[in-house]
């Protein structure tokens, strides 16, 4: 070396200078913004935190406990604050400090952990931002309406009669998880709706999709649970992006071969129409036949309305609707499933409850069996007040989170741009200026007089304002029609005391043991 010129000889040591000092510069700049957003968030009330690691050391827990950690923070004040390492989570348990964030137009972006369901979901209506949920949102809104939502009285209808059919064996008085049964239900109920494909989750316990929806919900759930998965590389170098991924192909290669098949048929029938094909002659006029196309004559899957508004304006992709189809496919089975089994553990506590529910049913069907009708539905007034506090205490969906783009405020706090702000319905149903005696199931609670002086934004279990639940019309008609059938044939007995009941936060709330019950046919009276 001591030949070489000396600029030549000191040139490796002048790149690693030059390399390090650019890293220290990025170090210290990254330090001056964590200690900033400390600074600004250091009013707000939480748990002692370390620097750099922040709660990280106090959240290494399973689901069950890290859900009631999360629970326990919320004692700290209506507005609390957590650092998951260097990252700031903003908890909010109180209704004036949840209505500033969801009603405010500018406060529409998901928090980074729904980036997770990305790989399965794209960035379908859940997801998504901006300008592209806005169109997204406008474009589905017509296919959540109530005189659509009639057409799927046949489905709830047809898959809760299979369900309980199915109960008849368990109905003997023995203790069951009635939980798996409920999932079955609802995932063939939402497959039908969604595609217009029955799945027989009911039948076919073996079924490739059915599996691999299973697993996926499984995957998401450890991810987010577990703060080492977070980053994408540890996740790839782990292999658990491999097994997310074969299981995402299962899923979508499902939806996207459902959806050409129907737009094929979609078009054909289309076709056939503009050239007046389709005559009197053969049962239909042409006008009727675009009815079917459009709105009246047959029952339209989600995906079959998709197709029908994309051909108005904005054309749609087979990818744009999997998308959609799959993140009803994702919102509209666990969160159901989890409602009806709140519902049903409650009543199962509360015999005193459950037998005015069989004085509304028999009401309204006496000794028939026939189908509930959407108008039996509106006249289920004390099963919907049973439904709504159930879904208080237990809400389906107890966390879910947003991020602002600027600084706001908050209860007077300073909420720094870009923090995670999770609201805590959990807690928030739980507040006892609203709900005096919170833990106590009383269905009276949603009478119109018991209700009328509650904060707006006490009890959201479909969330509230411009990003709130677009299925929550669907979801309340099929849990009314699929609880009614089984509570038309049974009386359902808890087997876990309200004080033993723990839950947890799986993406939707779940009784960490299962619906344990028993089952006994309404005519017997057995106990
Ligand atoms: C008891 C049942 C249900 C509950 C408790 C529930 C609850 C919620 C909540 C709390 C949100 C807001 C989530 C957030 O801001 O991150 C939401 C969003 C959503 N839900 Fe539901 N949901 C239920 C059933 C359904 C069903 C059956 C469907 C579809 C058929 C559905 C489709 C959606 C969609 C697409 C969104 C995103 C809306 C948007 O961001 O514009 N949900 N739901």
């Amino acid at each position: 070396m001591l030949w070489l010129p000396v600029e030549v000889a000191l040139a490796p040591y002048w790149f690693t200078y030059f390399i390090f000092t650019f890293l220290m510069i990025l170090a210290t700049s990254w330090f001056i913004k964590l200690q900033r957003k400390v600074w600004i968030m250091e009013p707000i009330p939480g748990p002692k935190a370390l620097p750099i690691l922040g709660n990280a050391l106090e959240l290494r827990l399973d689901n069950k406990a890290l859900f009631q950690r999360f629970m326990s923070y919320c004692d700290y004040g209506e507005v609390a604050r957590v650092w998951i390492g260097p990252y700031p989570y903003v908890l909010l348990s109180g209704a004036r400090a949840v209505e500033e964030v969801l009603r405010d137009s500018k406060i529409l972006d998901k928090s980074p952990d729904y980036n997770f369901l990305h790989p399965w979901l794209g960035k379908g209506l859940l997801t998504s931002t901006g300008q592209k949920w806005h169109s997204r949102r406008k474009l589905l809104t017509p296919a959540f309406h109530f005189k659509i939502l009639e057409d799927f009285m046949d489905i709830f209808n047809s898959q809760s009669f299979k369900m309980v059919q199915k109960l008849r064996e368990k109905a003997d008085g023995t203790q069951f998880d009635i939980f798996p049964y409920v999932t079955r239900c609802t995932l063939d109920v939402i497959c039908e709706s969604a595609m217009g494909t029955p799945i027989n989750a009911q039948d076919e316990t073996d079924s490739e999709y059915i599996k691999a929806i299973y697993k996926i919900s499984e995957l998401t759930q450890q991810r987010v649970g577990q703060a080492w998965q977070h980053p994408d590389l540890i996740y790839k170098l782990s292999g658990c992006a491999g097994k997310r991924d074969s299981q995402i192909k299962i899923l979508h290669n499902f939806s996207l071969k459902t959806i050409r098949e129907r737009r094929k048929k979609f078009e054909e029938k289309k076709a056939k129409v503009a050239n007046g094909e389709v005559t009197e002659a053969n049962g239909s006029t042409a006008e009727n036949d675009l009815e079917y196309i459009g709105k009246k004559k047959n029952r339209l899957a989600f995906l079959d309305l998709l197709l029908e508004y994309s051909q108005d304006g904005q054309a749609l992709t087979d990818e744009d609707i999997r998308e959609e189809v799959d993140t009803f496919m994702f919102e509209g089975h666990d969160t159901t499933t989890s409602a009806i089994n709140f519902s049903l553990y409650l009543l199962g506590l509360h015999p005193e409850i459950q037998v005015k529910v069989h004085e509304e049913l028999d009401s309204i069907f006496g000794d028939s069996d026939r189908s509930v009708t959407s108008d039996d539905v509106r006249e289920l007034k004390y099963l919907e007040n049973c439904i709504k506090e159930a879904l208080r205490i237990y809400p389906a969906v107890p966390i879910y989170g947003r991020e602002n783009t600027k600084e706001i405020m908050l209860s007077n706090y300073r909420i720094p741009p870009g923090t995670a702000i999770y609201i805590i319905n959990y807690r928030l149903h739980r507040d006892p200026e609203q709900f005096p005696n919170p833990d106590v199931y009383d269905p009276d609670r949603f009478l119109p007089e018991n209700s009328k002086n509650r904060h707006p934004y006490a009890y959201i279990p479909f969330s509230a304002g411009p990003r709130n639940c677009i299925g929550q019309k669907f979801a309340l008609m099929e849990e009314k029609v699929i609880l009614s059938n089984i509570l038309r044939q049974y009386r359902v007995k808890s087997c876990i005391p309200r004080n033993d009941l723990e839950v947890m936060g799986e993406l939707i709330l779940r009784p960490v043991a299962g619906n344990q019950i028993k089952l006994f046919p309404r005519t017997s009276s057995i106990e």
